[in-house]
């Protein structure tokens, strides 16, 4: 099945999972072989070394390119805003669309500090998921076509892309999505998200425990939590990171929404998410307990809590910064620099 023939049941999604890539370890070797070469103590750059091999395994090519960077922030509703667990009415959702399309949310600034593309994807807004605490998010189909509009979202020829979401309710949607995939107790997943007060975290802490009971005879596999429990985007997040895969597309995952997101893929597929980095640490509560789930060490940690790909495309500057030195340095060869005298 490719990208541009979207599958339409949980099974030809399931089907997709067996024909993913693996890495490029070809164009690592030179990649790591060549970071060996630069005039500098080897080792010393640290990650940005790390993330130039990344980015030359997963985009298939020795020499690794960050001239086409795209943010996708994809956008929807969710049925569980209605009891009160944000600090913000759900009319912010459809908004803030206006916003990004008005350039005025912090990720356009972002976008355009790192030169990236942005692509804002509306999730039938006037049609918001089911409250999760009283049933199901969304029925099969539905979750399917979602996975499905994030497949077809990925394009060719962008050299990584930043995934994002925005959707007032969805912090609650990702903490009953980590939970039911991780286990543990709800206070452990849930967090104030765009600012809840006490009273709220109490309520919003309560309605994801009662989410995964009342929803306990559909959380049998990673799939179907993310039908019951997730949303819209966080389904077509899912979908994105299946087809950047397909497309040899490195990724950055945002903060806590868009991390939960890539947890289902984590549950899908061993390595599933080995072409993707967590860009940066969010301030929301549960974020560092994911990450270490995912086996993911953050690239920034800097209080952030915001969401619509505003980490992940502050992050680009660093894949950028990468780059520049794996393919602008000189070797040791080239600079007459001498090389290290031997150990004594
Ligand atoms: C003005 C504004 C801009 C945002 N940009 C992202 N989010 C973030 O906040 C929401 C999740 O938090 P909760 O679960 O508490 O509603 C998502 O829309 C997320 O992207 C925003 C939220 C607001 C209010
Ligand atoms: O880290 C996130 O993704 C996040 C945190 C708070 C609100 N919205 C998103």
């Amino acid at each position: 099945m490719s990208p541009n023939q979207p599958p339409v049941s949980f099974d030809e999604i399931r089907a997709l999972l067996k024909e993913l890539p693996g890495p490029d370890e070809a164009a690592a070797d030179l990649a790591l072989a060549r970071q060996e070469q630069l005039t500098k103590p080897s080792g010393s750059l640290g990650r940005l070394e790390e993330i130039a091999v990344w980015l030359a395994r997963w985009q298939g090519r020795a020499s690794p390119g960050m001239e086409r960077p795209r943010t996708a922030v994809f956008v929807a509703n969710h049925g569980i805003a209605a009891k009160g667990v944000s600090a913000y009415p759900q009319e912010v959702t459809q908004q803030m669309v206006q916003n990004f399309v008005h350039g005025g949310a912090a990720v356009n600034q972002l976008c355009s500090v790192a030169d990236a593309d942005l692509r804002v994807y509306e999730m039938a807004l006037e049609k918001p998921t089911g409250d999760i605490s009283e049933g199901p998010a969304m029925l099969e189909d539905d979750c399917a076509r979602a996975i499905a509009y994030g497949l077809m979202a990925v394009e060719e020829g962008f050299d990584a892309m930043a995934l994002g979401e925005m959707g007032i309710g969805n912090t609650t949607a990702a903490s009953a999505v980590c939970l039911a995939l991780f286990g543990g107790a709800a206070d452990d997943w849930v967090g104030r998200g765009t600012g809840l007060d006490d009273a709220g975290l109490k309520r919003k802490t309560a309605l994801v425990e009662q989410a995964v009971a009342v929803n306990r005879d559909r959380l049998s596999d990673p799939l179907s939590i993310l039908c019951a429990l997730g949303g819209q985007e966080l389904a077509a997040i899912v979908g994105a990171i299946l087809a950047a895969r397909l497309a040899r597309t490195p990724i950055l995952l945002d903060g806590f929404v868009s991390t939960a997101a890539a947890a289902i893929v984590h549950k899908l597929v061993p390595g599933g998410l080995d072409h993707c980095l967590v860009a940066h640490r969010s301030a929301e509560h549960a974020h560092g307990r994911l990450v270490e789930e995912l086996g993911k060490v953050p690239l920034l940690d800097l209080d952030m809590r915001l969401g619509e790909g505003s980490g992940a495309t502050l992050a680009f500057l660093l894949l950028k910064a990468a780059v520049a030195c794996h393919n602008g340095m000189a070797t040791f060869d080239q600079a007459a620099v001498s090389r290290r005298s031997r150990d004594n």
